[in-house]
């Protein structure tokens, strides 16, 4: 059966609890769905289709638990032969030019090895929402059957 595999990036466990809540929901619509707060290039390779949800640290960073990840998928460069991809960036517009950063970067990445972006990505700003998981889930409602 085709599983969305769901790539977390989060420091504080805001984009993980986000991610937990998007599998509840798409378990709800009929499609399985993976969460991966450790992931590896095989977790982005195989699967059916991959939602990155990721927060941004630093100055527009990627953060720790999913940098080797990002920086391994970049040196290996596996073409994804256009898989489907959508990419949901967490972050604070007070940081100003480097907001949602993490989320570009992936965006940028999984474009570049040739996915198949399903929807522009999603920004969701800390200064606006404090329910993040809705904005997702809400985003998501418009192409989830596309990822799996
Ligand atoms: C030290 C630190 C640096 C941050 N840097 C950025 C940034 O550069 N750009 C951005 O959009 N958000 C930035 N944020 C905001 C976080 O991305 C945002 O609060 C997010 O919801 C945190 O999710 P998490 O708990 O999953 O890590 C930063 C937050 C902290 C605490």
């Amino acid at each position: 059966m085709a599983t969305v595999n769901i790539i977390v990036g989060s420091v504080y466990g805001n984009a993980e609890s986000v991610a937990e809540s998007v599998q509840t929901f798409l378990s709800s619509e009929g499609i399985e769905a993976e969460v991966f707060t450790d992931a590896d290039v095989s977790d982005i390779t195989d699967a059916s289709g991959v939602l990155v949800i990721t927060s941004t640290t630093g100055q527009g960073d990627i953060p720790p638990n999913l940098e080797m990840t990002f920086d391994e998928l970049r040196t290996q460069f596996p073409l994804l032969g256009q898989k489907p991809f959508a990419v949901a960036a967490l972050g604070d517009s007070s940081y100003g030019e480097s907001f949602c950063g993490a989320g570009k970067q992936w965006q940028e990445l999984l474009t570049e090895l040739q996915g198949n972006p399903v929807a522009a990505m999603l920004e969701v700003d800390a200064m606006e929402t404090l329910e993040p998981e809705n904005d997702v889930i809400e985003w998501l409602k418009g192409f989830a059957s596309k990822l799996a």
